[in-house]
């Protein structure tokens, strides 16, 4: 089935990441298997020593790319944009039929933000190509201590759209399960947790946990947002803000009592903030350039749909890793009844209360002790806690 080269959907790019041996190899080759994964293309940055040779095999003939030198996250970013511009070419000279599909998979230490990064920031790329998803593994028998150990993985496990908990067959990953989804859940609210062995890691679920579904061609703010989980939190809301994940110290040591204090978690904060006021698209980019350009690698994932006081009947849909954000989204018209402004946050060592003063100021809700929005853009280092460029 050939397409028309014209107007073509982008083609949903889902990534697959998680610590070493968590299992991504495992489960992306059960994901060949599946028909949803027909004329898809994979790249896995590297060739482990284990059998990778069938996964050869049972993919489209040249939908395999091996990128070999070392990490897909850093040393070779650059073979991924070209990687990702050669299989259009190869769509657009008809070489290649149909690319219904990109899964990615990164390696175990990687940071998956450049390799989301890489579509948005890409001027020509993020038109033809769109993320849907970062499903991160997480290992059940050595997951706890990975995460103690090791930040990124810490981050791979907040930033997941979907998380797949393996090796919960095993007696010890059984054991360990429950903590472990609790300790996930507190650090990613917003992201189900799949356990593999239940057979629940299906490319029904796995694949189109974007924005889009491709199936009703709409977009699926809900679900995609997910604001509902942040604002229900992990147990930890105080404020009735909608806190996934703040106050350091007790609370965790229920969740987790086989453990210090979860430094690597610590750092990390899910939150969301609503409003029912339109703001004006001048002061959506400033507020977001000011967090970007001053606090842009703590920001590790920032979604949102906002309300804009120039058409407040169409939606602007909002996301962001990082400094790197996509070109907004304009959608036609709010996708269901619920009409105010929310954004979601997932920071590491940015502090709930600094975001949700700036975005107040911005969106001009009264709040004492803050200034408001043309104080911040005449003077940006006058909000407290503000650490910008000099
Ligand atoms: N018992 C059990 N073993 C699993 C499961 N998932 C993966 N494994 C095993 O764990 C080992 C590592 O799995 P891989 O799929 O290679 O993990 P990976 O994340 O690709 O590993 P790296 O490429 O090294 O990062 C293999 O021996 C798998 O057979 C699971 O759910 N249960």
């Amino acid at each position: 089935m050939s397409e028309s080269p014209r107007r073509r959907e982008p083609i949903p790019v889902t990534v697959i990441t998680g610590f070493l041996g968590a299992g991504k190899t495992t489960l992306l080759n059960r994901l060949l298997e599946a028909p949803e994964m027909r004329d898809a293309a994979v790249i896995i940055n590297e060739f482990g020593e284990i059998g990778l040779d069938h996964l050869f095999v049972s993919a489209a003939d040249d939908g395999i790319v091996e990128l070999s030198s070392g990490c897909l996250c850093c040393t070779i970013r650059g073979d991924l944009v070209t990687t990702l511009e050669g299989f259009l070419r190869r769509l657009d000279n008809g070489r290649l039929d149909t690319l219904s599909r990109l899964v990615i998979e990164t390696t175990g230490l990687a940071d998956p933000a450049p390799v989301l990064q890489t579509i948005m920031a890409h001027p020509y790329l993020v038109m033809r190509y769109r993320l849907d998803g970062v499903v991160t593994l997480v290992d059940a028998v050595n997951g706890s201590s990975t995460l103690d150990e090791h930040p990124e993985a810490v981050k791979q496990a907040a930033v997941a759209d979907r998380i797949v908990l393996t090796k919960t067959d095993l007696p010890k990953g059984a054991a360990r399960a429950p903590a472990l989804v609790a300790r996930l859940h507190a650090l990613n609210p917003a992201a189900p947790v799949l356990v593999a062995a239940d057979g629940a890691a299906v490319p029904a679920v796995l694949l189109g946990a974007g924005l889009w579904n491709a199936a009703t061609k709409t977009a699926d703010v809900r679900e995609w947002l997910a604001a509902e989980a942040y604002e229900a939190g992990a147990g930890h809301d105080h404020h009735g803000h909608g806190h996934g994940h703040h106050d350091h110290g007790h609370e965790h040591d229920h969740a987790h009592p086989a453990h210090d204090v979860n430094r690597h978690d610590d750092r990390i904060r899910a939150f969301s903030l609503s409003t029912d006021r339109a703001v004006g698209a001048g002061t959506l980019e400033m507020f977001l350039d000011l967090l970007r350009s001053a606090h842009g690698p703590k920001l590790l994932r920032v979604k949102g749909i906002v309300k804009l006081s120039e058409d407040p009947d169409r939606p602007v849909v909002l996301h962001g890793v990082q400094d790197v954000f996509h070109p907004p989204v304009r959608l036609a018209a709010w996708p269901d009844e619920d009409r105010r402004t929310r954004l979601v946050f997932i920071t590491r060592d940015l502090p709930e209360g600094f975001v949700r003063r700036m975005f107040d100021a911005f969106a001009s809700t009264p709040a004492t002790d803050t200034p408001d929005a043309a104080a911040l853009i005449d003077n940006p280092l006058a909000i407290t806690g503000f650490s910008g460029r000099a």
